[in-house]
């Protein structure tokens, strides 16, 4: 024998019964004999509820009753034969007329007892599993209505009655009996106590039901229909890439369950616990969904933890105070206290040097619970031995559950630094020492950031998100985009990462997409975007956002996006750049924002602030952490210049040929930075202080290529027009290196403690002479390279370089959370 059971979304409406009764069909068709235990229909409950309160108040009923009675009726009418129909109705009829009845008592008493309440609910279950059963008879002749108030027997705790398991054991296995050849249609949550009058079985009561009846009768297996796929990782509203759990022990499903899952409450479960009788989760709705086993032997788990389960309303309360150190009855006179007066206590921590205990416990016990610690603890509170007592609201509890927990290092330390790296707060923390469950206490706005941030960093062989937001929509960001676009589908499929772009600024417009911008279309959504720029409300919404691994992404050369970086770092948010802004103004500013960046556990990095793609950056500190010393540093670093002198060859005039660097993306966006010898002033400070020097920008010896007409020009039309006019001066100068059989090359140098850059004329024994196109050169001398230099050679300017070096960083960003 079987039982299925079907909640209020699955028998709620004429298309959730039609799917109900295929899956009857495929049921009964394995020939096994079968029980189905209903709700009632979807929001009936919460309709009577609201209408026997509001009749309390003498608030007219007969039209919410109509209502539901209509909800009924349509169900009768579009499902069963019209022949049939009569006798069906009439029945229905007869059940509103009672409850009718009873509404009209409530409204004369004014008052609503939590028997007549009982009573008044059970209607919603008699009426849905009567008319159930008249629509499965005409699938099936069998089909029989059961009022479980007939079979399961409880206390008279109207609201929650304590079911009498040896009475209703007996009722139920009678009753079944005589009922061998039929297919049974039973009312869930409803049950009678010794007088016969109807009680209720508390939250999750048709599941209950269907396990008490279940563990009775030692059926096969107990079926929970429902309306999505089974347990899950976590909570899909807050998770997208939650997935469905293919089968979970029962301890896993009562921490899952307990918190947030709620396809099943956990106390429901325990009569099928004890029997062993496994419980599946199926979903009406989709019948290719295999469904959730929870059970004993299950395969184990290739993740350590099973799933992440969250209650997202919570309050604690502190207590605090010399009192309770070495008190042993102190914990005792708290909880029973609580438990006495029915507050539920959802979880406790309590500091080793016992000074203090948090609990947390629902919002609208939180009052009562603190009233009554105050006037039990009176004595103690007068004298100071415990300090006043403090509730704190707005919270969330996360925790992580699976047996595999046990005995595994780590799981703590990889929970805590997700959480941590992401700015997610810890309140306070539960672990129980059967070690399947670590509960964590966070604020509710940073929940579904931590469920996203956990998610990710325990199921490992889904990637994770790096939701990115970048400023500055010029040629790198264009050419980022275009490479992130064609590369996305290896990285997802590769399970490394899932790059979201979530914000687009440029100094026109803005555009935040929380979902992800569509990259095959950024232009155009940037270009329709109403939102016009706004970079601080940029940065303020991205952090409103609370998105989890987020990365800001500076690809501007603007000074402004970097007075933002350290209010980023602070809401714990990474910062790649290709910017050189930041780390080549005051030496402090670099200082504090390194600083800031440790301390919030956050990345800044810049690999392309030196040679583009190249591997500058990284070469020098992976030097520096494995203790080398840096002891000379000479370098090409002006991938412009190094193209110019290149290419300043034959008849080009020095004036076309930076007019070509600038074409193809090697310059700054204004020009005169590069061959004034800015950028490579910039450079050369960034390795400096990468190398450990509190250098600042006029401690570098800049020679100049530009005469000074071209230096000062104004604008970078009026540069071009003396680049022109200096023509002469230019030739003149590529000529004497001709002569000497030599090439124009402007070189930096970092030596002891002074870095210079100077234009010189190199012969073909220089190691720095043969170079092409945009070309940087660097050569570290060190005290393990110092017989031959490290040398690191290649483009070190365009977008296509640029953008790939900003994309590594991301990636490296990605793989640190
Ligand atoms: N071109 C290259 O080979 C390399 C460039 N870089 C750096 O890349 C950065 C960008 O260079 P490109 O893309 O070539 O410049 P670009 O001028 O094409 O793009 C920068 C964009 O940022 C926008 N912008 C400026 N201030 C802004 C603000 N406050 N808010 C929003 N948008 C703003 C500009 O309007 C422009 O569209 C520069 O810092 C440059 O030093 C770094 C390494 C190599
Ligand atoms: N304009 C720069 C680009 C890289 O930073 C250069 O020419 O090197
Ligand atoms: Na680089």
């Amino acid at each position: 024998m079987k039982i299925l059971k079907f909640g209020g979304t699955s028998v709620g409406s004429v298309d959730a019964l039609k799917a109900l009764i295929d899956v009857v069909k495929t049921n009964l068709d394995k020939q096994e004999q079968m029980v189905i235990v209903v709700s009632a229909m979807g929001g009936v409950t919460n309709q009577l509820i609201t209408t026997a309160e509001n009749a309390i108040k003498g608030i007219d009923f007969s039209e919410a009753l109509a209502d539901i009675e209509k909800r009924h009726f349509e169900v009768v009418k579009a499902l069963i034969p019209v022949q049939q129909q009569n006798q069906v109705l009439t029945k229905l009829k007869l059940f509103f007329q009672e409850l009718e009845d009873l509404m009209q008592g409530v409204t004369a008493l004014q008052e609503l007892s939590p028997k007549t309440r009982d009573a008044i609910l059970s209607y919603g279950e008699q009426c849905s599993a009567f008319m159930i059963s008249r629509i499965l008879k005409t699938i099936h002749e069998g089909a029989d209505y059961l009022n479980t108030t007939e079979i399961i027997k409880t206390d008279s705790t109207f609201g929650n009655a304590r079911v009498d398991f040896e009475q209703s054991n007996f009722l139920i296995k009678n009753y079944f009996e005589h009922h061998k050849d039929s297919l049974i249609v039973a009312t869930g949550f409803i049950a009678s106590d010794d007088q016969n009058r109807v009680t209720t079985l508390g939250r999750g009561g048709s599941d209950y039901t269907s396990a008490i009846i279940g563990a009775a009768l030692n059926v096969s297996q107990i079926e929970i229909w429902t309306d999505v796929n089974g347990m899950m990782t976590a909570d899909p509203r807050r998770v997208k890439k939650a997935f469905s759990l293919e089968e979970l022990s029962y301890t896993e499903a009562m921490e899952l369950s307990f918190f947030g899952a709620k396809v099943i409450y956990p106390p429901t479960m325990i009569p099928a616990f004890l029997k062993k009788i496994p419980i599946v989760i199926k979903n009406t709705f989709d019948a290719s969904f295999p469904g959730t086993f929870i059970k004993h032997d299950i395969k184990p788990s290739s993740t350590v933890i099973r799933g992440i389960s969250s209650v997202d309303h919570i309050s604690i309360i502190n207590l605090q105070g010399s009192g309770m150190v070495g008190k042993a009855g102190f914990s005792g006179r708290l909880f029973s206290l609580l438990s006495r007066e029915q507050v539920n206590v959802v979880l406790i921590t309590q500091s080793s040097s016992e000074h203090s205990i948090t609990f947390a416990v629902n919002p609208e016990d939180a009052k009562k619970a603190q009233a009554l610690i105050q006037q039990e603890f009176e004595l103690e509170l007068q004298a100071g031995k415990l300090e006043p007592i403090t509730i704190e609201h707005d919270l969330s509890i996360l925790a992580i559950v699976g047996e595999n927990m046990k005995k595994t290092p780590g799981i703590a330390g990889k929970l805590f630094h997700a959480l941590g790296r992401n700015g997610v707060n810890v309140v306070a923390i539960a672990q129980g020492s059967s070690e399947y469950n670590i509960s964590v206490i966070i604020y509710n706005s940073d929940l579904t950031k931590a469920l996203n941030t956990v998610h990710d960093a325990f199921f490992a062989q889904l990637q994770k998100n790096l939701n990115v937001f970048i400023v500055g929509v010029g040629n790198i960001s264009k050419e980022l985009l275009s490479q992130i676009n064609a590369h996305h589908a290896y990285l997802v499929e590769n399970n490394l990462i899932n790059i979201k772009i979530i914000g687009l600024t440029n100094t026109k417009k803005m555009l935040i997409e929380p979902a992800g911008i569509d990259l095959a279309n950024w232009q155009q959504s940037l270009d329709e975007s109403t939102e016009p720029a706004d970079l601080n409300k940029f940065v303020s919404e991205m952090k409103s956002l609370n998105l989890p691994n987020c990365v800001f992404v500076d690809n501007t050369a603007s000074p402004i996006p970097s007075t933002l970086y350290k209010d980023i770092f602070k809401s714990n948010i990474s910062v790649v750049t290709c910017n050189k802004i930041a780390n080549s103004g005051d030496y402090k500013q670099f200082a504090d924002l390194r600083s800031t960046a440790q301390k919030y556990g956050v990345d800044f990095l810049y690999e392309t602030n030196v040679g583009a793609g190249l591997p500058i950056i990284t070469t020098l500190h992976d030097l520096i952490i494995s203790g080398d010393k840096i002891t000379k540093i000479e370098a090409i670093l002006s991938g412009t210049i190094s193209f110019i002198f290149n290419n300043f060859k034959g008849d080009v005039t020095f004036h076309d040929v930076v007019k070509q660097a600038q074409e193809k993306g090697y310059t700054e966006p204004d020009p005169r930075d590069d061959l004034g010898g800015i950028d490579f002033m910039r450079k050369i400070l960034i390795l400096a202080r990468n190398s450990g020097l509190a250098m600042e920008a006029a401690d570098v010896d800049l020679g100049a290529i530009l005469p000074e007409n071209c230096a000062k020009a104004p604008t970078v039309e009026a540069f071009y027009q003396e680049l022109k006019v200096s023509n002469d001066y230019f030739e003149q100068l590529k000529k004497d290196a001709e002569k000497q059989g030599k090439v124009l090359r402007y070189i930096g140098k970092l030596e002891n403690g002074k870095a210079s850059i100077s234009l010189q004329a190199v012969g073909m024994d220089h190691p720095f002479y043969a170079l092409s196109g945009s070309d940087n050169i660097i050569a570290f001398t060190t005290e393990r390279y110092c017989e031959t230099q490290m040398v690191v050679k290649g483009p070190g300017a365009g977008a296509a370089v640029t953008a790939a070096g900003v994309f590594a960083d991301l990636v490296k960003v990605g793989a640190n959370q």
